[in-house]
């Protein structure tokens, strides 16, 4: 499976405009563009396991592509939707509880790079994860 393994965030593009369309406070975004995230993922068919560490936090998620989950940001922020596969690539819609509005995501592997693309209020981010 393309996406299993460890994934270090390298780099970032736009991802504090994107912090600042969905809400966070300047210094949480200077933190945030600085989280040292890193996930592990492992897929067992449509089942996924991820393992979130980042500076201010160390999560365990699981979904099944398909059906709905729960999924809490960093700073508390609650999200509900579902990964789909699109070709190889994973496709997501989310809900803020607190507003109602999407938040769209999309998870590809490019060239040897994990990219994560975020959408919210027309302000797009992605996020570079290189294997380690
Ligand atoms: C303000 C910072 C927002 C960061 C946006 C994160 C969007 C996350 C999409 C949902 C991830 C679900 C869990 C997962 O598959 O890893």
């Amino acid at each position: 499976m393309a996406f299993n393994g460890a994934w270090k965030i390298d780099r970032n593009e736009n991802y504090e405009k994107f912090m600042e369309a969905m809400g966070i406070g300047m210094m949480k975004r200077k933190l945030g563009a600085h989280d040292n995230l890193k996930i592990t993922i492992q897929q067992n068919g449509d089942k996924f396991n991820i393992k979130e560490h980042s500076n201010f936090r160390n999560i365990e998620i699981e979904f099944t592509l398909g059906v709905s989950f729960d999924y809490s940001l960093a700073d508390g922020t609650e999200l509900s939707g579902a990964w789909t596969l699109e070709g190889n690539k994973l496709v997501a819609t989310f809900t803020r509880k607190d507003n109602g509005k999407v938040l769209k995501a999309t998870r590809e592997i490019v060239g040897d790079e994990l990219v994560q693309t975020y959408v919210y209020e027309g302000v797009e981010s992605k996020r570079f994860f290189k294997r380690g």
